[in-house]
């Protein structure tokens, strides 16, 4: 007799299609469907924000509280783009202006309250299923917004297992020790062991404290996590589960049903083995931008602009790219000196620096697509996917070596050029004494330059990057293992 499909459930603050601010809502829309030929069910559990319960659709309510938190909530499952959702709708921590995690550039300031509800409510469903008779024989919980599902599981006495998703230790959901009452988190559990985080709460800490397992990224990631230098200060957390065997980094994929070059409608469609209209796609990026045709690569940027992703190794980095006869288009938003600093560079090189201030998920296609390179000089980067689909489309990565870019790119070496197997351009490798800085990455910037002026080798390093393996068949197959590991 077949047996029945596991069931998870995935508990996210985002999820793509139907709402991204960044990467970890399209791991979370992605992994569904990898996972489901591997006998794995997934619901996502994510919060129902203003619009999205009318975005998706007929819905139909699955579970319900009177209080949640300090007002009513539902939650409605409904399927959108093939995706089974799980829809928390409490209209008094969701239904608001603003973004998920922002209103007007500030926190939402109950987001300590908002989060520890959706895991609440995850920890619910895991215990006691929903009224459609659905209960999960796992739960996957992403980042700090689900880290408190392994600790009301754990408070409750439960034993279904988490899975916790380090997607980037730099967000932890931290808040003051005066709220563990009305967080439904017991006092006595506030030590550095469990709840505690230098004199506060941290979310992500008490997920990675409680959870069955966790994991991270990439495996480079989950190296570097056990350091002081990458680990945020739970590098002690991540050395205890990491030496007990229960800590692993597990590679992203990308969808390639919704990133394939061949049948994307945001571009002329092209491939590895049918490239002719990469050229297409690149000219039509020029003109949008008001760009002259350059002499070498157009680079393209798809990026919040914070610290980690580099932005001001760009800043110094690029006058000189674009001086050895390279152009160069960035999309992100993010912080304002930032955004500034991209203004002024785009105003020095009107005809050569294309600037978009804001998120539009077409224009990234259009981007990868056009672009001969994508730009990713980030200080640390999980896993990064921005040069995964650049490396799909034919926009040849150039990285800082760290993390999961570390992982995913092999530098164009020499000897790796003429074996076949470099697929783009990394600088900074701390084991050969490199450093993360804007002087690395305009050495990779002039190699790239210099690379690009030999046609028939770009050609040839182009298809090999194209042809690189980024979908999740491996890594899928890496979690279902583990899912099996922990339901066993
Ligand atoms: N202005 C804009 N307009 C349109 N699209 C934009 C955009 N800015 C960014 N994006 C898109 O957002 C995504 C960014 O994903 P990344 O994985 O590169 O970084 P992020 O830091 O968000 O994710 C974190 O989680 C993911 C998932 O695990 C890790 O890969 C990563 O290392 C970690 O930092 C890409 O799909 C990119 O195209």
């Amino acid at each position: 007799m077949a047996r029945r499909p596991r069931r998870v459930l995935s508990v996210a603050s985002e999820c793509a299609p139907l709402l991204k601010t960044g990467g970890l809502a399209d791991v979370v829309g992605a992994l569904p469907a990898a996972l489901a030929p591997l006998g794995w069910r997934s619901r996502i559990l994510m919060p129902a924000y203003r619009g999205l319960l009318e975005q998706v659709g007929r819905s139909r309510r699955v579970w319900r509280d009177d209080d949640l938190f300090g007002g009513p909530a539902a939650v409605r499952s409904a399927s959108y783009r093939g995706l089974d959702l799980l829809l928390l709708d409490a209209p008094h921590l969701f239904d608001r202006p603003g973004g998920p995690y922002t209103v007007d550039g500030h926190d939402h300031p109950d987001n300590h309250v908002r989060f520890a509800a959706l895991s609440w409510v995850g920890a619910r469903i895991a215990m006691h299923g929903t009224v459609d008779r659905w209960r999960p024989d796992l739960v996957h919980a992403h980042d700090w917004q689900a880290g408190l599902v392994p600790s009301y599981l754990a408070y409750a006495g439960s034993e279904v297992p988490t899975l916790l998703t380090i997607h980037n230790i730099a967000f932890q959901g931290v808040f003051g020790p005066d709220q563990l009452d009305r967080l439904r988190l017991p006092t006595w559990d506030f030590h550095p062991e469990a709840l505690e985080y230098h004199g506060l709460v941290s979310t992500l800490k008490a997920g990675m404290v409680h959870a069955s397992r966790v994991t991270t990224v990439s495996p480079t990631y989950a190296e570097e996590l056990a350091t002081p230098e990458f680990g945020f200060g739970l590098e002690g957390v991540v050395a205890s589960r990491r030496d007990r065997g229960e800590m692993v980094g597990i590679l992203n994929g990308i969808d390639t049903s919704v990133w394939d070059p061949a049948t994307d409608p945001h571009v002329v469609p092209f491939s590895a083995s049918a490239p002719g209209a990469k050229a297409e796609n690149r000219r039509a990026l020029l003109a949008e931008f008001g760009l002259d045709e350059p002499n070498g690569p157009l680079a393209v940027v798809v990026t919040r602009l914070t610290h980690q992703k580099g932005v001001d190794l760009l800043l110094e980095a690029l006058p000189a790219f674009v001086e050895a006869g390279g152009a160069v288009v960035v999309l992100g938003s993010g912080d304002a000196g930032y955004e500034y600093g991209l203004g002024e560079l785009a105003a020095r090189y009107p005809r050569s620096v294309g600037l978009r201030l804001g998120y539009d998920e077409p224009l990234s296609h259009r981007m990868y697509a056009g672009g001969d390179l994508v730009l990713v000089p980030s200080r640390f980067e999980p896993c990064g996917l921005t040069q995964l689909y650049g490396l799909r489309y034919g926009a040849l990565p150039v990285v800082a070596s760290t993390g999961g870019l570390r992982d995913t790119v092999a530098d164009a070496t020499p000897e790796r050029l003429a074996d076949g197997s470099a697929t783009g351009f990394a600088f900074g490798d701390p084991t050969q004494g490199g450093a993360i800085d804007a002087g690395g990455l305009g050495f990779a910037l002039g190699r790239a330059v210099d690379l690009y002026a030999d046609r028939d080798a770009w050609l040839r390093l182009r298809a090999r990057a194209m042809r690189a393996p980024v979908d999740w068949s491996t890594s899928a197959t890496r979690y279902a293992e583990l899912f099996a590991e922990l339901v066993r």
